[in-house]
């Protein structure tokens, strides 16, 4: 095949198959990149790629060498050998197969392989390829108006069309194309000449017979011309310099083709131009020479300037990305630099070198199974990468075991006097309070420790159980730390949550060591007796192996997970009431109570240390207000009864911030207002500028100053030093009669509700959570004559108070029938006993020796006597049982102006244990049966022999 290829009969065919032109190619343009290209694409059956033809210079000055070099180039392609043409010349072919070009027009002088999916057409094309016939027409495929086909719809409908649909279908003006090679349905077609269809001679496959057409005859010398081209020239140079795909071939292009083939070179520019397949066919239906350089120019400055845009993107993107690239180093590089100077070193060893060194100076303080853990907690730290969740946790958890206090302890002061300095200090009164703290001091002492004992400090807000607590840390000399445990419910507030939830913390004691720094401080506790009840989980259980001494040496927090030691601690609770606080815990306490405080204690807590403190806080200083003793009383008695004092210091604080205000508002209106001081400065200069001149006028005259003008100078300067000076403000008095300008009207109007009680009423005493309190059991006969015997309850009584009051009924029938049988009251009536104030609700037992009382006074329709009140639960037969809550009902009694006071005999050592300033003054009985009660209350002459 090659032989026969190389013979000069088959030159002399490749010589006609160019036509007008020659079919060439050097050796050098062959092993070009683009021709190495070429092949690639060819083989890659990339219609889109190879449609971007392939450009075949002309030039007369062709070795037969070069020309076989390239039918071999071509040969080599094509499986199906080519048959180069032999016997028509181009000009011969007016009758062609057409062939449609989906996508671009072909244009003279370039390859273009195209995929020929109609099997007839196929076979047509090989059949003329044998018949050394192998030109066809290649016409340009029209838009299919209307409809939305993509180009590979195109591709496929235009095959099914036949005849004159398809020559519809097709642009009239196409080229006439060699067919240079057949494999399987690629041909590849090179572009001769314009042919114009002028009939259709078959319908499948199409046929048609065409004119040859030339370009019209143009002046190679005219300038316009020359001028055009060399701008498409520069133009495609651009275009050319921006892709390397197409350089090599115009450099060959520019030696080949003169300047004198302008047609050529405005098809070139359009050909490589990426301009849209109609913008192509108008520069091959062009014959005008100059009118095609034109449009091909237009489309190749179009390129151009398309291919700027793409520059400028690219660019753009570009700059992004390597900004981006060169943080990047820089932040790597600094980093390598900062570790080869060991400034840094990486996170992680920065991290262990931290937890090494918080642990370090008290290591062998650390218990030997916590440090095993720490150390492999900072082993597996090193293994894990940086931003993983598990090294989080991990570091968070060497944090915490890191920070724990292990067994750093401060000293224990147990010096008595010195705690009985700081407790006197902090707090007026509270002997027995104090007493037995110092009593726990000394046992410390004495034992070496003060573990191992839960102190419960119970009593009414604001009785100052809180201070207490930090007072008694500060005396020896413990940190302080409180937390409340009121509604808690979770366990985990306590015993901390498992580090495998997100954001588990440890509970409430490991935080506190974390936070005071040392093992062995005094941890508050407050409302112990609040405690919530769990969903999961006791509170209470946990709670108790916090407190309990016995339990807490190996004290386990979920989070730490290690065990750790709690016995150091010393735990103080508070609490407001006793019952409520959870079994197993009271049992382990040490209940200190504190009761409330008598009026007397109240003024001296106000005087010296509520208001002592507060006019300190207010910044007032003692010489610049006075609150006398009956502002203080009243204040105490008119508007704070409960059993604290924090409503006390509540209205001692409000009084101090109204003072300080009074003094503030005094100390601006002696001072001379801003304006007031401008004119007077300019007054004073002006007097100054006056005076000066008649110094100096009589200075002259007399030789020595006039000293009456300094003097008065000096007596305006120091009127106006002792404005500004607040000391010399008016001094504030607050006593009885101006008390409501501070603090309003008083809560409290009556003392008691009566002065002497009527018939049927009788003082009680009660006990809350809020102190002891007196009230009223109040009897009145409801119906009269038809005895019903029956008792009416009202004032919100509990049950064991109802139960209570029918004891009381039925007692009080059985008493009176004893004193005096003939009196039908109780058979008669029916009684109604309320228990004023109706919306407080109330219980117990206590109030049942005041109901007899009460139920007796109205039977026999005699007074009680005065200023008396009692308590006492009887029984059925008559028997005084002992109650609760004495010291508070004391107090509650001498607050409310009683003067005699009758308590179970079985209370009697809870009244002597009283401090005597709380019971001085009292008029107490004990009784033990009802009878005395009876004799203390209506009989008088009995009661004074008694007493
Ligand atoms: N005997 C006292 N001497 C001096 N100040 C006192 C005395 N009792 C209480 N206080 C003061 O009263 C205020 C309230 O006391 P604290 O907060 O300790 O009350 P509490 O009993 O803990 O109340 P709660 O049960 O509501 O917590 C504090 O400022 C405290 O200093």
């Amino acid at each position: 095949m090659l032989k026969a290829l190389r013979s000069s009969s088959c030159l002399q065919q490749a010589r006609f198959a160019t036509g007008a032109s020659y079919l060439h190619s050097n050796s050098r343009q062959l092993s070009s990149p683009f021709h190495r290209l070429l092949r690639s694409v060819l083989g890659d059956k990339n219609p889109k790629l190879v449609q971007r033809v392939f450009f075949c210079s002309d030039s007369s000055d062709v070795s037969e060498s070069d020309a076989v070099s390239a039918i071999d180039e071509v040969e080599s392609k094509s499986a199906a050998a080519i048959v180069p043409t032999a016997m028509k010349k181009p000009d011969d072919f007016l009758e062609v197969l057409a062939l449609p070009l989906p996508h671009r027009p072909l244009f003279p002088g370039f390859y273009m392989p195209i995929y020929v999916k109609d099997p007839k057409l196929l076979a047509a094309l090989v059949e003329s390829r044998k018949r050394q016939a192998p030109y066809a027409g290649a016409f340009l495929v029209k838009d299919d108006s209307g409809s939305e086909a993509t180009n590979s719809d195109t591709e496929k409908n235009i095959y099914e069309l036949k005849g004159k649909e398809l020559l519809n279908r097709l642009h009239d003006i196409g080229t006439l194309a060699q067919i240079s090679s057949i494999q399987g349905d690629q041909v590849v077609l090179i572009g001769h000449r314009r042919l114009h269809i002028t009939e259709m001679v078959s319908e499948d496959p199409l046929t048609v017979k065409v004119d040859h057409l030339k370009d019209l005859p143009y002046n190679k010398d005219d300038d316009v011309i020359k001028a055009t081209s060399f701008e498409v020239i520069t133009t495609l140079r651009d275009v050319l310099k921006t892709s390397s795909l197409w350089r090599d071939h115009v450099q060959t292009y520019n030696q080949h083709i003169g300047d004198f083939n302008y047609p050529k070179l405005a098809d070139f520019g359009a050909a490589i131009s990426g301009s849209n397949k109609l913008q192509c066919q108008q520069v091959l239906e062009e014959l005008d020479v100059y009118k095609r350089l034109r449009l091909s120019l237009e489309l190749l400055k179009k390129e151009m300037e398309i291919h700027r845009i793409q520059e400028s993107i690219a660019k753009a993107i570009e700059e992004k990305i390597s900004t981006e690239q060169r943080r990047y180093l820089l932040s790597e590089q600094l980093k390598a630099i900062k570790k080869e100077l060991g400034l840094e070193t990486d996170d992680k060893t920065a991290l262990t070198d931290k937890f090494r060194d918080r642990i370090d100076p008290n290591k062998e303080k650390i218990p030997p199974h916590v440090m095993q853990v720490i150390d492999e907690e900072l082993k597996k730290l090193q293994l894990l990468e940086g931003s993983s969740s598990e090294f989080n946790v991990t570091r968070n958890y060497l944090d915490w075991l890191t920070a724990l206090p292990w067994g750093n302890y401060s000293d224990e002061n147990f010096n008595v006097l010195r705690a009985q300095q700081f407790l006197d200090e902090d707090h007026y009164g509270l002997t027995d309070v104090k007493e037995r703290i110092l009593e726990f001091i000394a046992v410390g002492k004495l034992r070496g420790t003060s573990q191992g004992k839960i102190i419960c400090l119970s009593g009414p807000p604001g009785v100052g159980k809180t201070s207490i607590g930090r007072s008694i840390a500060r005396a020896l000399n413990r940190k302080f730390y409180r937390f409340s445990v009121g509604g808690l419910s979770d366990v985990a507030e306590i015993k901390g949550h498992r580090r495998t939830y997100i954001g588990a913390m440890p509970g409430k004691m490991i935080q506190c060591l974390k936070s005071v720094g040392t093992a062995n401080p005094l941890v508050l506790i407050d409302e112990i007796d609040k405690l919530g009840r769990g969903n999961a989980g006791d509170p209470s259980s946990a709670m108790l192996e916090l407190l309990d001494p016995e339990q807490n040496a190996n004290f386990l927090d979920h989070y730490l997970d290690v065990p750790i030691d709690l016995s150091k601690v010393l735990f103080v609770c508070t609490a407001n009431v006793v019952e409520t606080i959870p079994g197993p815990l009271l049992d382990r306490m040490e209940i200190i109570p504190i009761a409330g405080y008598i009026t007397d204690e109240k003024m001296h807590i106000a005087r010296d240390y509520l208001e002592k403190n507060t006019r300190d806080a207010c910044g007032v200083k003692p010489q610049q207000v006075e609150v006398t003793e009956s502002a203080l009383l009243s204040l105490i008695e008119n508007y704070c009864r409960e059993a604290g004092v924090r409503n006390l210091q509540k209205h001692i604080e409000k009084i101090y911030r109204k003072i300080a205000l009074q003094l503030v508002r005094q100390g601006t209106q002696n001072e001379p207002s801003v304006l007031e001081n401008e004119s007077n400065q300019s007054s004073t200069e002006s007097t100054q500028s006056s005076t000066n001149s008649t110094h100096g006028a009589t200075e002259s005259k007399e030789g020595e100053p006039r000293s009456d003008t300094t003097e008065e100078t000096e007596v305006k300067t120091n009127q106006a030093s002792d404005l500004k000076d607040p000391e010399a403000t008016e001094k504030v008095l607050v006593d009885e009669k101006n008390l409501a300008d501070y603090v309003g009207k008083p809560v409290f109007h009556a003392e008691r509700m009566y002065d002497q009680t009527p018939l049927g009423v009788v003082m009680g005493l009660a006990w809350t959570a809020m102190g002891g309190s007196t009230l009223y059991i109040e009897t009145t006969q409801v119906e009269q004559g038809e005895g019903k015997g029956a008792l009416h309850l009202t004032g919100q009584l509990g049950d064991v108070m109802k139960e209570s009051a029918q004891i009381a009924h039925t007692v009080a029938r059985a008493i009176l029938a004893a004193k005096d049988h003939e009196n039908p009251f109780f058979a008669n009536s029916k009684v109604h006993l309320h228990v004023p104030a109706g919306a407080t609700p109330k219980d117990g037992p206590s109030a049942g020796c005041t109901m007899i009382t009460s139920l007796l006074s109205l039977a026999m329709n005699k007074h009680v006597k005065k200023d008396l009140a009692m308590t006492g639960e009887v029984t059925l037969t008559g028997r005084v049982l002992p109650i609760g809550g004495v010291k508070e009902k004391t107090i509650a009694a001498r607050r409310s102006g009683v003067k005699t006071l009758i308590f179970p005999l079985a209370n009697k050592r809870d009244f002597d244990e009283l401090a005597p300033n709380v019971k001085e003054g009292l008029d107490v009985h004990f009784v033990d049966d009802y009878n005395q009660i009876y004799d203390l209350a209506f009989e008088n002459e009995k009661l004074k022999s008694l007493h």
